[in-house]
């Protein structure tokens, strides 16, 4: 049967039409009707067109016959039942594991024919909202030649998706490879079910799809003869298999958090974990997971997951399973199956993923929204062994409280939830909770441990984080609090510094900035959404090769954006706080504050997405006149603590004004107010017409006509403050097309020519053409002032 192209409801209707099929005879009413477990039904795969994205997230689709979904009435579970014998399911789910086969086959082949067919054509056009707008339209167009003259893929992240599908499809193949050895009537022969390096060419195709992985940072393993010496991690009484990964990975001694936090893991303790961003926190609960997994679950026919790591953002749970899987694939054995629970597949398909995982990543909301839909999940995650807690103060403070608050509850609910369940041993007893963060309130510890003030309203984040933490129900009655960096929160390798401007010159001293530091790879965190949108485009505008990132965003093209900064060198993200966390890019320079960080935690998490793991980069807050003495205290109030554990006598620490030469910023001023001028008019429109939009739904609503300019002018009478912006908003609104290519070409010919800089013959570019000139020194001394110049004295 075919299925239609058009959208997600078509799907439904597939599904159900299958049902009615004439062809498929019903099964007979008298027939014995038996439980079964939603796993371990004969799924089968329905074909799927090869070009996905039409399907708005919708990856696949499978179908099962003779299975009638009963609900009890009293309780409300839903269980399942079907006429099949176990024979005969067992034989249907073979069939249906190899037509899967056969269509992952299917799928990496066309995938291959796409890349090579991209590799061959097309012509750079930029990056730009539109096309991640219209990402479907742009798919298959083929590969982009980058500014640099490098040729890159439009099809990122369609094959990021792919490669996850794939992953997941194998790893389930994988795993149950191993639970059927117990079973010898079905089960494989060990080649097929070890993993990748038995099956050469399966290896190669997964080679292709970890370079398309915004998040296989580690993915990319040396080869055998290259491996380093790991003997400064022999004290910590890791596995071989352990050892042998991180020699692979060349990660030669453990981070003073791994050193501190292993051993305690290992003993089988609670951990609240606080060390400095960048600081290999991740691997500090990664590699004791690992070990228990090797030491314990490998033969194991339980299939509960064995730990539950929950992470603020999806691009996070996303990194954390590349570097765990990154960890795993260096042992020489079966590995864990880990499963990212964030969105983008259906919640069925993640609800049978589950019951395959030995360890489960997810964001709070999606992980409640599966865990709660039944199905055993509840019994199967109270047996967990490891909860972890990662970004413990984000997730446990405002946004994600109600439920992350609602798992834990589920997780320590003592009685019988489901019917037929198995009696479980009360978890507190069998479960470590690790909580991991580069930011904690100091005084936590004691309070913890019941020496604080108890009770009260909670009345501050500060205070529901106090309750939360207790509401993780720690198995020890003093969780051991691991400080690894008690004298500074910021990495070592961090410079900080400021940029005073007028508050309408933001935008001109961001440009300056970046042109100041060409070809860095730089994050710059705006407060909003809208910021995002606007300032994308204005730096598209001059030529930067900026990306956007925010959470209104699509979660293709988030991911896209985060894996486009990740491989392209130089490219600059435009963010919200949704990028402050814990996200591990490597090579990111320099960090722009456009907008301040709100909090001294975000600034400390802004800044971490630099100078991780020893290297070192740049953190710069750009301020109005105004905001400066408040940016002082707050940056004061994060190094307070370094001082206070030092017992230092210093006075309070003092960023540095850095030192920009404002005649050259002043030249740049008129190609930065045309890209404003046009970025402006571009986000007016697009706002006009969602405004447009809802209006006219809520009229439709309401019952009456609705005529925008109407509205406008009966709204004009009653506009006082703010009708100024209200006014340019109008006007940039109302920009003909002919007056924005006019703009456009006006740009452009400023963009080719020379900033005059008075004394030297050079110039300043708009971040292409001259850009090995300044990289190389040549033009930076003289008129871009070098980064000493800029108040960052190197040796400093
Ligand atoms: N022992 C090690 N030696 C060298 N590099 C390591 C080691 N452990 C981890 N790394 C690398 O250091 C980088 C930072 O690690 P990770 O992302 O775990 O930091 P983090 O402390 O969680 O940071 P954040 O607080 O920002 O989330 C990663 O790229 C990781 O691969």
């Amino acid at each position: 049967m075919k299925r239609p192209r058009s959208d997600r409801k078509a799907a439904h209707k597939v599904q159900k039409r299958q049902k009615l099929d004439p062809a498929s005879p019903a099964p007979p009413s008298n027939a014995k009707r038996r439980k079964v477990r939603i796993g371990d039904l004969p799924w089968k795969g329905v074909p799927m067109p090869d070009r996905l994205e039409d399907f708005e997230g919708f990856y696949g689709l499978e179908e099962i016959e003779d299975v009638e979904v009963v609900r009890d009435s009293a309780t409300g579970q839903i269980s399942f039942e079907t006429t099949k014998s176990e024979a005969e399911v067992a034989r249907e789910k073979e069939e249906a594991k190899g037509a899967e086969a056969e269509a992952l086959r299917e799928l990496e082949e066309a995938l291959r024919e796409d890349q090579d067919a991209e590799d061959g054509e097309g012509s750079w056009e930029g990056f730009s909202e539109e096309e991640e707008a219209q990402d479907g339209k742009t798919q298959g167009k083929g590969a982009q030649p980058r500014s640099d003259g490098r040729l890159v893929s439009n099809g990122d992240v369609e094959d990021l998706e792919h490669a996850q599908e794939r992953e997941a499809v194998e790893a389930v193949s994988n795993k149950k490879g191993k639970a059927d050895k117990a079973k010898p009537e079905v089960a494989p022969t060990s080649k097929q079910s070890k993993n990748t390096k038995e099956k050469p060419q399966e290896k190669s195709s997964n080679a292709d799809i970890s370079e398309n992985n915004a998040f296989d940072i580690l993915a990319d393993l040396p080869s055998d003869d290259d491996e380093a010496d790991v003997s400064a991690w022999n004290e910590l009484g890791l596995s071989t298999e352990t050892l042998d990964s991180l020699s692979k990975l060349k990660f030669a001694r453990p981070t003073p958090i791994q050193s501190s936090a292993i051993p305690e893991i290992m003993a089988g303790r609670d951990v609240i974990g606080k060390a400095s961003t960048g600081s290999g926190k991740t691997l500090a609960f990664g590699i004791p997971i690992l070990e228990s997994y090797l030491a314990s679950r490998r033969n194991t026919e339980d299939r509960s997951p064995l730990a539950l790591i929950i992470s603020p953002t999806r691009e996070l749970a996303h990194q954390l399973l590349a570097h765990l899987n990154a960890l795993c694939s260096g042992c020489d054995v079966d590995t864990p199956f880990i499963a990212t629970i964030t969105g983008g597949l259906s919640v069925q398909k993640q609800r049978r993923l589950l019951e395959k995982a030995d360890i489960v990543v997810g964001t709070p909301g999606r992980l409640w929204e599966v865990i709660s839909s039944g199905q055993g999940l509840v019994v199967s995650f109270k047996k967990i062994r490891f909860l972890v807690v990662d970004e413990a103060d984000r997730l446990l403070s405002q946004g994600h409280y109600k439920e992350l608050g609602e798992i834990l509850n589920v997780l320590d609910r003592d009685d019988q939830v489901e019917e037929g369940a198995e009696p479980t041993p009360a978890p507190e007893t069998q479960r470590q909770t690790l909580v991991f963060s580069a930011t904690f309130h100091k005084g936590l510890q004691q309070k913890l441990a019941g020496k604080g003030p108890k009770g009260g309203d909670l009345m501050n984040k500060q205070e529901s984080m106090e309750y939360l933490l207790k509401k993780l129900r720690f198995k020890d009655e003093k969780p051991k609090f691991i400080d690894a960096n008690p004298t500074s929160q910021m990495a070592t390798g961090l410079r900080e510094g400021l940029i005073e401007c007028a508050g309408t010159e933001k935008d001109l001293y961001l440009y300056a900035l970046l042109l100041f530091h060409p070809k860095k790879r730089s994050l710059i965190f705006t407060n909003s959404v809208a910021a995002v949108r606007r300032l994308t485009p204005f730096l598209q505008n001059l030529d930067l090769p900026a990306l956007s990132l925010h959470s209104g965003m699509p979660q293709k093209a988030r991911l896209r954006s985060v894996e486009r900064f990740t491989e392209r060198p130089g490219s600059i993200l435009v963010a919200t706080d949704v990028a402050a966390r814990g996200l591990d890019i490597p090579g990111v320079e320099l960090i722009i504050h456009y907008h301040l960080p709100r909090a001294a935690d975000t600034y400390v998490h802004r800044s971490g997405r630099t100078a991780r793991a020893e290297s070192s980069g740049s953190s710069i807050l750009i301020c109005a006149p105004e905001e400066v003495a408040g940016v002082r205290r707050l940056v004061a109030k994060v190094h307070a603590r370094a001082e206070q554990a030092t017992k230092s006598k210093k006075t309070a620490y003092f960023i540095r004004t850095l030192d920009i030469d404002r005649r050259i910023v002043s030249r740049l001023k008129p190609r930065a107010t045309l890209s404003k001028k046009l970025a402006d008019a571009v986000s007016a429109k697009e706002k006009n017409h969602s405004e447009n939009d809802w209006m006219r739904a809520a009229a439709e609503e309401l019952g009456v006509d609705y005529d925008s300019e109407t509205f406008e002018n009966e709204a004009k009478g009653r506009r006082g403050r703010g009708s100024g912006r209200k006014k340019k908003e109008k006007e940039a609104r109302e920009m003909t097309k002919g007056e924005m290519q006019a703009l456009r070409a006006e740009l452009k010919g400023l963009l080719a020519q020379r900033v005059n800089v008075g004394v030297s013959e050079r110039y300043l570019t708009s971040g292409g053409i001259d850009v090995d000139a300044l990289m190389n020194g040549e033009g930076n001394v003289e008129f871009l002032g070098n980064m000493g110049a800029l108040g960052f004295d190197e040796d400093a």
